[in-house]
């Protein structure tokens, strides 16, 4: 079976009469829907949290679920191959083409945010790096919401029981071993050191002190990274690690593809408002249907989609949806609200031992022969540059070490975690290389204070909403990073980089975090906030709506000192037994 190929794939719904009721233009409520466009709970989004709800719910077979999902399945050629992910983002059919408003801190250039557009969304096409967070960060969302369930004491059992499977042929790691204590979950996680060029942190930045502190749990991973990649050297995407065979097989699950939700349809009961159901559709001029629901409407359609589809659907700020002709069914100011994004500054060197692996963004006729030569040992061996995620080399430090950054050298310091990847040189997501051979470093913010928003461009579902993630507004943002990048190339160990690079000067360093070359996204966009301007209490329900959560990337109440995928896995598993236990009543 060639493994680009799903054999579950037949299991999913295209016809979308199956899973709803086809209205006319002119039908304005819900109205009565037959049995098979009725459910106890629709879920609007098979992403990364979307898949992982959709089959932990329907374990319960009293619950009959239907997940809908805007693009197909997740499976091809380049999700599959661990190292082809980059080929994917420029395909409209496959990717939501997002960019962001220009703005100052960009000097003036619009970013581009892929965002998937298919099953597993951003789980797979991101670059499978495996990570938690930090367990500061936990113990803030249980202070944030005020529900003490989210501290790290008591939420990192999640991680254990579900997310992370050590089971791999290539050794596993001693730093997942001590994190992962009960080893049963379904998304399997491997280290995967495939590329010797990729400069060792430890030998480099560690000297420095740079993953010492061990109150980052992710710095655990640190002597080398765990990615979302099983024993197979196949990418793992909550698609394939949740929509098995033996879960599409279940009659009370059905998973209807190419459905996109226009709206969320309300109804006013007793003075209350309703979540009841949605509308779907599969193209701007198809047909349009409606689902409804007993129990629950869940959005997952991620951090972006999430908020526009509430004020798409008349939650949210009075003001901008009057702007925008849309009834305001609940008046919710903070959705949209409270974006933050990690950025991202890139180092570009020139790899002076000439073993980064240029080809791999063809140039030349030899790149392109280098190129099919390296698929071919993917193929028959599974081995070689197309078995890696890319980002092999990581490090976490955090800017109030003394060791990494003495008080009488760095005088304003705030406690900030940062990470370091390295990968071969690439930017706009992979559509430009270099030529010679190049590598790069690419410095995270992980506590950014700067946010921003997300508004709506016009009331048409398939319009992009307006992204403004003004990053860096926060002057602090651009003197931590550049605190990170001066300490980083510049001191005591740096030198061992010098094998491989050119090195900066002090001045050409300063200039980079207003150059901001490339962002990458873990994002969320609304807030967990038990106070009045939040939009979810801390079981992730819609205040002042019945039957209506929220459960994806959006939801979190700071974003996490690391990558984004395992936190939603791990928190979707959290709230289904909440969940499962209301929808039963
Ligand atoms: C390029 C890139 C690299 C990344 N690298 C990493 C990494 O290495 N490690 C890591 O942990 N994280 C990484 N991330 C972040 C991580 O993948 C995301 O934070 C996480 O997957 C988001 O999950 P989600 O459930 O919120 O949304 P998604 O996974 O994006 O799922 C949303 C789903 O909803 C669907 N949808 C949207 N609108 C609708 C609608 N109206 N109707 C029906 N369906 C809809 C979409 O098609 C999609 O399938 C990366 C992200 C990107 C973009």
């Amino acid at each position: 079976m060639p493994l680009f190929y799903n054999p579950n794939s037949w299991r999913y719904i295209s016809e979308l009469s199956k899973v709803g009721t086809r209205i006319s233009s002119s039908e304005s409520d819900i109205g009565t829907t037959g049995s098979n466009s009725t459910w106890d709970v629709i879920i609007v989004g098979g992403g990364t949290s979307g898949c992982v709800l959709a089959a932990r719910l329907s374990e319960d077979p009293s619950i009959r679920v239907l997940l809908l999902e805007a693009g197909g399945s997740g499976y091809n050629l380049f999700t599959r191959v661990p190292g082809a992910y980059s080929k994917l983002f420029y395909d409209p059919k496959q990717v939501f083409q997002l960019y962001t408003e220009p703005d100052e801190n960009t000097k003036g250039r619009k970013l581009f945010w892929p965002r998937a557009k298919m099953l597993g969304g951003c789980s797979s096409i991101n670059a499978e790096m495996a990570q938690y967070g930090a367990p500061g960060d936990f113990d803030e969302w249980a202070r944030i919401t005020g529900d003490e369930s989210w501290s790290w004491k008591n939420f990192s059992p999640f991680w254990n029981s579900e997310s992370l499977n050590a089971t791999c042929h290539i050794q596993p790691s001693p730093a997942l071993t001590y994190l992962v204590k009960e080893v049963q979950g379904p998304v399997k996680a491997c280290e995967n050191l495939k590329i010797p060029f990729s400069p060792d942190f430890n030998q480099v930045i560690g000297t420095k002190g740079v993953n010492r502190n061990r109150n980052v749990p992710t710095s655990l991973l640190r002597l080398k990274l765990v990615t979302y990649i099983d024993e197979k050297l196949e990418r793992v995407s909550s698609e394939s690690a949740y929509l098995t065979k033996e879960v599409l097989n279940r009659p009370n699950l059905k998973v209807a593809v190419r459905a996109r939700v226009t709206k969320i349809l309300f109804e006013k009961r007793d003075g209350e408002i309703l979540a009841v159901g949605v509308e779907f559709a599969n193209s701007r001029k198809g047909p349009r249907f409606r689902a409804r629901s007993l129990k629950e409407v869940v959005l997952s359609a991620g951090a972006i989609h999430s908020p526009q589809l509430l004020l798409l659907s008349g939650v949210g700020p009075s003001k901008h949806l009057q702007e925008q002709n849309i009834s305001v069914v609940h008046d919710l100011p903070g959705v949209g609200s409270q974006l933050i994004d990690h950025p991202v500054v890139d180092f570009y060197f020139k790899d002076k031992t000439d073993t980064a692996p240029a080809h791999m963004i063809p140039h030349t006729l030899g790149d392109h022969v280098r190129y099919a030569a390296t698929a071919l040992r993917y193929f028959l061996q599974r081995w070689g540059h197309l078995a890696s995620n890319w980002g092999e080399g990581a490090a976490f430090c955090r800017s109030d070490d003394l060791t990494l950054f003495p008080p009488e050298e760095f005088r304003e310091l705030k406690v900030q975690d940062k990470i370091f990847t390295t990968a071969l040189a690439y930017k706009e997501h992979g559509r430009v290389g270099w030529k010679p051979s190049t590598f790069a470093i690419h410095v995270v913010l992980l506590r950014p204070l700067s946010k921003g928003s997300i508004t709506l461009k016009s009331d048409s579902p398939w319009d992009h909403p307006i992204i403004t993630p003004n990053y860096l507004q926060d002057d602090s943002d651009i003197s931590k990073l550049l605190l990170e990048l001066i300490g980083t190339m510049k001191g005591e160990g740096a030198e061992t980089l010098d094998t491989y690079t050119d090195q900066k000067t002090d001045e050409e360093l300063e200039e980079i975090p207003r150059e901001l070359s490339d962002i990458i996204r873990r994002l969320h966009a609304a807030w967990l906030h038990l106070s009045k301007e939040g939009i979810l209490d801390s079981q992730l329900r819609v205040y002042g709506i019945k039957g209506l959560r929220v459960c994806d990337a959006s939801v979190f109440p700071n974003i996490v000192s690391g990558h984004t995928a395992g936190a939603c896995f791990a928190s979707r598993r959290k709230i289904i037994e909440d969940f499962k236990e209301r929808v039963s009543d």
